[in-house]
């Protein structure tokens, strides 16, 4: 199996992103779930860049890596002075990893006009800086960035840019897509053809997703004989995203056979992804590819059915290998095998034509009517299946609960309390928690006195809160369906509530969504003993 280095920038350019910002205390949660994935490099950081850097930079030294070998980013030496009284080189070494990956320009327009120097210079800039970090020790990727823009707007400058790099003894060479506007077949010639002309060093891609091609883009270079593939995690980076890891090992080891990471940890890349989103403060697309929450949902009865009689109708590959799970959404589209499925995954001796299948469905039929829509909400779905069948007992009742909103003066800040009693075995626990709004007051309220008996709950936190109004010509009368979803870090669920108020509507979904989580612990417990 041919090798390929993956090179993950999640806390470099991915901490460029709109809306991304990382503490320390993040960053090394971060190095720690890519040391745990089996990543090669893990750029971690901008040191000449702000001061957070270099502090992480000291800290991460604590961190046992495994896998992962750490490296620093930075510029080339600035024009006209020496490398050694470059700030930004000394950062570079103060932050004291085993790897360098210092940018330099490859396009001769931004040399002239950018810049602002002489092309000549700028290849003195870049061979200089590569030769100075060698000469230190350090393993040296050279980020040659716009280098396919530059190839097409000056050929043999792109080609001198990467040859003053490897002159300089840069141990690989990294073509940037720097403005993400690069088609693949365009990549795959252009690689090619640096690999034709400097065959003794390597090549690496880094692809950005301004056009919706930075993954195609990535494994076309592979297949032109690139051998290290640089991106983030899940995607997110400066302007629209860079490469998206998660998607391109999974493709290059399952689809084409490269070795990218150790096999067994192939079934974590889901849960990385979810680990990395959390940290990130991001919710993780639901549509990402092979990791993503619908990546393997079926919704199309005729999906479904094909899906239940062999997975692959339906499906490129098994995704258990990712460490995701198949789903089959309740809809109007979908058929009575889809219910059956379900019912058969709590209590399997239930046949299609028995009573007890019947009395779900009628059920079902009745919430319908109600309001209640379970597309996208199967964990209410599977506890009222439980409650149709007698298998379910509930963790705790919520004995009674109050909102207060108020806004004490004219111009103060409107703020919501919630006060709820609940009880669990005979137990009563009595608190009170502030929100943003009646829903997260009601939200915090009640997992704080339920997290007196089950501790697990600290880890929940609500990730998304829908509001549909049913019949809107009702006016403020009308039903509303509120769909929340929950995660807990290692898995995500929804559940959803239907009622003339919004709270209730909102109750209800709260109360299933963390009955779900008890639930589930129950379960795994359950598992871990058997
Ligand atoms: C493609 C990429 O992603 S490259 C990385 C981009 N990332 C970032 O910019 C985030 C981190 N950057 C920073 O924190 C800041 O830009 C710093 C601290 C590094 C530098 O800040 P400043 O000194 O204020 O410079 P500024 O941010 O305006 O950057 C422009 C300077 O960088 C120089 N520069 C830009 N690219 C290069 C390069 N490849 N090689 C050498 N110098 C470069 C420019 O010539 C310009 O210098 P000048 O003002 O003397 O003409
Ligand atoms: C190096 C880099 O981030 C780029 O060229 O896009």
């Amino acid at each position: 199996m041919s090798r390929v280095e993956i090179f993950d920038s999640t806390l470099r350019d991915g901490a460029q992103a709109e809306g991304i910002s990382f503490s320390v205390e993040d960053k090394l949660k971060v190095v720690k779930a890519m040391d745990e994935m089996g990543i090669e490099y893990i750029e971690a950081g901008n040191p000449g860049s702000n001061p957070k850097d270099l502090e992480f930079f000291k800290e991460v030294k604590q961190i046992q890596l495994n896998h992962s070998k750490l490296t620093a980013f930075g510029s080339t030496r600035r024009r006209n002075i020496k490398v050694t009284d470059d700030a930004n080189v000394q950062s570079l070494l103060e932050a004291d990893t085993q790897g360098v990956a210092i940018f330099g320009k490859s396009w001769d327009f931004h040399v002239t006009d950018i810049i602002q120097t002489t092309l000549d210079e700028n290849l003195n800039m870049i061979k200089e800086t590569v030769a100075f970090f060698k000469e230190k020790g350090k393993e040296v990727f050279f980020d040659a960035e716009h280098f396919f823009d530059g190839f097409k707007s000056n050929k043999e400058y792109a080609l001198a840019s990467l040859k003053a790099a490897k002159e300089g003894g840069a141990d690989c060479l990294v073509l940037c897509d720097t403005n993400g506007g690069t088609m693949p077949l365009e990549v795959y010639e252009m690689t090619k053809e640096v690999a034709k002309v400097l065959p003794e060093i390597k090549v690496g891609i880094h692809a950005h997703n301004d056009s919706g091609m930075a993954v195609a883009n990535s494994i076309m270079a592979v297949e032109a004989g690139a051998r290290h593939v640089q991106g983030t995690y899940i995607g997110f980076g400066e302007r629209c995203g860079n490469a998206n890891l998660s998607t391109i090992i999974a493709n290059l080891q399952l689809k084409k056979g490269y070795d990218c990471i150790p096999e067994e940890y192939m079934e974590h890349l889901t849960s990385t992804a979810m680990l990395i989103a959390e940290i990130a403060n991001i919710t993780l697309s639901e549509k990402e590819p092979f990791v993503g929450r619908s990546a393997f949902t079926h919704k199309g009865g005729m999906h479904i059915d094909g899906v239940n009689k062999a997975s692959h109708s339906f499906e490129h590959i098994n995704p258990e290998i990712v460490g995701n799970a198949r789903r089959f959404l309740m809809s109007e589209v979908a058929g009575r095998s889809t219910i059956m499925k379900k019912i058969h995954k709590i209590a399997p001796e239930i046949t299609k034509e028995s009573d007890e299948a019947k009395q779900i469905v009628d059920r079902l039929k009745e919430l319908e009517h109600e309001g209640y829509q379970f597309e996208g909400a199967e964990s209410t779905f599977e506890l009222i299946i439980r409650k149709q069948l007698g298998k379910y007992k509930s963790f705790f009742e919520l004995e009674n609960f109050k909102i207060i909103g108020e806004q004490p003066a004219k111009d103060s800040i409107f703020s919501s309390y919630a006060m709820v009693k609940v009880n669990v075995d005979g137990t009563e626990e009595l608190t009170a928690a502030e929100g943003d709004g009646p829903v997260h007051a009601l939200d915090s309220a009640l997992r704080k006195a339920l997290e007196v008996f089950y501790p697990s709950l600290q880890e929940v936190h609500l990730t998304d809160y829908k509001v549909r109004v049913l019949d809107s010509k009702s006016a403020t009368a009308a039903k509303v369906r509120v769909l929340i979803t929950s995660s807990d870090g290692k898995d995500i669920w929804s559940t959803v509530g239907v009622s003339s108020d919004i709270i209730e509507a909102s109750l209800i979904a709260l109360i299933d969504s963390i009955e779900v989580k008890l639930l589930r612990d129950l379960e795994n417990k359950i598992k871990a003993y058997i």
